[in-house]
């Protein structure tokens, strides 16, 4: 050997250990996915020595990768001679390696971004693509659970703690969105205000405590009651909201009488003892002379009052008062 080639030779191989202590993951690929270099990382967390991968093709050692997806954009990056890349929230874990710290971290897979680099020959042209592979386990771990932190938050904000119902906030965000849906499209809406009947009464006798109680089933039952298109919320002290879109008044009387027998029918046991429980609900389906979802819920409002003065325990339609 040569003092020249001796030199090259020892820069190569130096070269060669410096790929070896990166802590991030080389492939060399060629045009027909055979492997041409597989560094330390790659060994270590697939379990495969250097020796065994290099000339096999990428796809028989990994048969799981999506290798429709993955040859398109090899072949990109061949024919372009540009990188290309490929983030965790494309494909998560393109290769199904161990996280590093499943102990600390919140996942025992590791996340991971890739990037493809053309690497060009002598003459000019691409003749290998260098496949990078990232642990980005960390960031990606992180980024998801503040996502999740901040989706919880959101549903909180939302949510009546002691029903599990929409909260008035959200309820009348609601309302004034159907308000405005059917002003739009000329198409019937009817609204239900229910008021538990004296409700002090519970508070007083038994506690607080089972007037809570009472409260989260009554709440319970209107949500399972209503059907899946109808927006319950909880709108004040012991009043509950129910929107009914696509429903005339007539219909939504009928609704109304049920969910009254039903609630008159149950009883909520509080400490063995069985609460009778009975609900006044005033309704009023959407007007065109209604200006804004206030004017609505002040005519259903005026139905609740009227159920309340009549005795209690029924249903009263808005329309059937006199203006
Ligand atoms: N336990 C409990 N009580 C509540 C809650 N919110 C409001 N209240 C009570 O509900 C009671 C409502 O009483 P009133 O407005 O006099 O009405 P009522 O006794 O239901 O009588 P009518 O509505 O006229 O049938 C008050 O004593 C409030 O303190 C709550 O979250 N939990």
């Amino acid at each position: 050997m040569t003092a020249d080639v001796s030199s090259e030779f020892h820069d190569l191989h130096l070269t060669m250990q410096l790929l070896q202590t990166l802590d991030n993951g080389l492939v060399l690929l060629d045009k027909n996915y055979q492997i041409h270099m597989w560094n330390s990382f790659m060994e270590h967390h697939s379990g495969i020595s250097s020796s065994d991968a290099r000339g096999k093709i990428l796809f028989d050692l990994f048969p799981y990768l999506p290798a429709v997806w993955l040859k398109r954009k090899i072949q990109s990056v061949f024919q372009l001679g540009s990188r290309s890349f490929c983030t965790w929230e494309e494909h998560a874990h393109l290769f199904n390696f161990s996280s590093t710290r499943p102990l600390t971290g919140n996942s025992a897979r590791m996340y991971q971004n890739i990037c493809l680099t053309p690497l060009y020959d002598t003459t000019n042209q691409v003749s290998g693509v260098c496949l990078s592979v990232y642990d980005v386990t960390e960031v990606a771990t992180r980024k998801i659970d503040l996502e999740k932190a901040n989706e919880r938050l959101e549903r909180l904000s939302r949510t009546d703690p002691l029903t599990g119902l929409s909260n008035r906030g959200h309820w009348e965000d609601s309302l004034k969105l159907e308000f405005e849906r059917c002003r739009r499209a000329s198409r019937a809406s009817t609204l239900l205000l229910l008021d538990i009947d004296k409700f002090k009464s519970f508070n007083d006798e038994y506690g607080h405590q089972a007037g809570d109680e009472v409260m989260r089933a009554i709440g319970d039952l209107v949500h399972r009651f209503r059907r899946s298109t109808d927006v319950v919320g909880r709108y004040g002290g012991e009043e509950f909201g129910v929107i009914l879109p696509e429903t005339t008044a007539e219909n939504a009387m009928i609704f109304a009488e049920r969910l009254r027998k039903r609630i008159s029918g149950t009883h909520i046991v509080w400490q063995s003892t069985p609460l009778h429980v009975t609900v006044s609900i005033g309704m009023s389906e959407i007007r065109p002379d209604m200006n804004d979802y206030h004017a609505w819920l002040s005519a259903t409002d005026q139905a609740l009052y009227q159920a309340k003065a009549r005795g209690r325990n029924q249903v009263v339609n808005a329309s059937s008062l006199k203006p």
